[in-house]
């Protein structure tokens, strides 16, 4: 694993931009995206580049059960708003948040991976060590499923609801066999909440208790972590 540490998020996100803009240039064409505060600061600097992306195709990690994508708290609705209205891909795809039928929504999007094998992934982390939403005690070998939310989850997303019942339970989200498939990964994560979870990502054993754990695995993984996320590694 590379890490790279960064002064603030700021700094994140053009040390992330600058990966994206050289697998761009090394012929990437599938990007795998993700939502969350952290990929922000990249989406900034990749609207404000002069980076064309309309021949390229976007596929995000997971979305929320039961939110129609012009919710303003889906991830559909995120990603518009902070990429794609500025910066619209050839194909963006994201997990059918509004399909009820959660076998015939994870197998479609199962379907979108397959026929776009992913060049570079985007990644957060949750405060339990959580990638996209897959949960402690995830398999590592997953393919896109309907997943509950962990209470930890539910109130660390609460920020972005009026209130913590508006929280959606399920989500549908990619699999960490899928994002192992991924050429290359770079996680992102700033803030001191996030220092248990990149201390066990990285120096910790490769445990289903902490999904990240997988990435050590993984030939190709860059993480960018601002001095407070970082405080804990070894
Ligand atoms: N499903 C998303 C994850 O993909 C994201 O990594 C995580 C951390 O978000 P943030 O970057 O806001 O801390 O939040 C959510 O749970």
């Amino acid at each position: 694993m590379n890490i790279i540490k960064v002064k603030d998020q700021q700094m994140g996100g053009k040390e992330a931009f600058n990966l994206v803009k050289a697998d761009i240039e090394n012929g990437a064409k599938v990007l795998g995206l993700a939502t969350g505060s952290s990929p922000i600061t990249l989406y900034n600097e990749m609207t404000s580049s002069d980076i064309d992306f309309s021949n390229m195709t976007s596929v995000n990690l997971d979305e929320y059960v039961g939110l129609e994508a012009d919710n303003e708290q889906s991830y559909h609705y995120f990603m518009n708003e902070h990429l794609f209205s500025k910066k619209p891909f050839k194909n963006s795809y994201v997990p059918d948040g509004s399909n009820p039928d959660a076998e015939a929504a994870t197998k479609a999007y199962d379907k979108i991976i397959e026929d776009n094998p992913i060049d570079l992934q985007i990644l957060g982390i949750g405060r339990n060590g959580h990638i996209g939403f897959n949960e402690p005690g995830s398999p590592f070998d997953g393919k896109t499923r309907k997943v509950g939310l962990t209470e930890s989850t539910i109130e660390a997303n609460t920020r972005f609801f009026e209130n913590e019942k508006d929280v959606p339970r399920f989500a549908y989200s990619m699999g960490i066999g899928s994002i192992m498939k991924a050429k290359k990964i770079v996680l992102l994560a700033y803030g001191e909440n996030k220092a248990d979870a990149i201390a066990a990502t990285v120096d910790g054993p490769v445990t289903e208790d902490c999904p990240a754990s997988a990435l050590q695995n993984h030939p190709d993984v860059t993480i960018i972590v601002d001095e407070a996320a970082a405080s804990k590694l070894k």
